[in-house]
């Protein structure tokens, strides 16, 4: 969390900035609330601003920089501070000379409504590009509960259920199961950090995504261990995709965090024709076994 928040140091200085400057606006203008506080307003108005800085929060923490983010913090922050304002209004009193604090209630809240309205404009264009390239991908996931966390690719479970359907849809098309394990990966994983590791596993997933064959169906299996459903229409030679797929994994060139050698990582790789569903068990034994006994002969 610390480190998303160090990427947005700028719009996290303002979100921090503007609460504390209304808040001093109101103190320093006005005199405390003599006829009495309206506890229910406080309660309605302080829960928006509650809302509002959570929303804030929610932005930094998990959007990446840009004109978009910067938009949409600005905006937010516009409509906290009126709110902020608004809320104190209920503690204060201002004299005459000082209305004009209250008379701000709603000027930043206009402004920042309309760049909110504009960023949720573009958020929403920014989201159909990314839908169009997820359908580039190998397949098109809408339930975040069908994706592994970390690499974006399908959860075992979920890709299980992608196999009987392509079993059922494309009885005829030639089906081969291949497991791939990246070699010393807990090594790097000691060298370089665990979430360093997270981010190779994400770029490798993305970058195996794009390389397979489309049809393909490929999840994180476990670890640092994937699988792959290639389905080709015709009894093409699957050797050579695995073979350019473990090329790839072995190009595949991940700087770690201030770091400006590129790391390659290897693969080893199991593979099997498979003709039924109800193989799918056995078979994914034996590739596992399969890879486990090429770990022992190479320690
Ligand atoms: N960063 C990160 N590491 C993970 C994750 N899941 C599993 N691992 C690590 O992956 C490593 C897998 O260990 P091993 O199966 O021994 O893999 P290895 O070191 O590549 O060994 P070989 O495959 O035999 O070469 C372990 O160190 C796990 O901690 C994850 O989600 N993120």
């Amino acid at each position: 969390m610390v480190s998303h928040l160090r990427r947005h140091q700028g719009l996290f200085l303002l979100s921090l900035t503007l609460p504390i400057l209304a808040f001093a606006m109101c103190v320093l203008a006005g005199t405390p609330e003599s006829s009495g506080i309206e506890w229910l307003d406080v309660l309605g108005e302080g829960s928006v601003t509650l809302v509002l800085l959570l929303w804030i929060l929610a932005l930094l923490i998990s959007r990446p920089s840009g004109k978009l983010t910067q938009l949409l913090v600005i905006g937010l922050n516009l409509i906290l501070f009126s709110s902020l304002l608004d809320l104190m209004d209920e503690f204060m009193d201002y004299s005459a000379s000082s209305n004009w604090v209250s008379m701000m209630e709603s000027i930043p809240a206009s402004i920042g409504m309309v760049m909110t309205t504009f960023a949720v404009w573009q958020w929403h264009k920014e989201q159909l590009t990314l839908n169009a390239q997820w359908q580039t991908r190998e397949g098109f996931v809408r339930n975040t509960e069908d994706l592994d966390p970390v690499t974006q690719l399908y959860s075992g479970e979920h890709w299980m259920m992608r196999l009987e359907q392509a079993f059922a849809h494309k009885p005829r098309s030639y089906k081969t199961l291949v497991m791939l394990d990246i070699n010393d990966f807990s090594q790097f994983n000691s060298q370089y950090g665990h979430n360093e590791g997270n981010r190779y596993l994400r770029g490798l997933s993305s970058m195996l995504s794009l390389s397979l064959p489309s049809g393909a169906l490929v999840c994180r299996f476990a670890g640092d261990r994937f699988a792959i459903l290639l389905l080709q229409d015709e009894k093409v030679d699957s050797a050579n995709c695995i073979h350019q797929l473990s090329e790839s994994i072995h190009h595949f060139a991940f700087y770690p965090h201030q770091c400006n050698t590129a790391i390659c990582l290897s693969a080893r790789h199991a593979a099997m024709e498979i003709v039924s569903m109800a193989d799918i068990n056995a078979t994914i034994l034996k590739l596992n076994q399969s890879l486990d006994k090429q770990h022992a002969h190479a320690a």
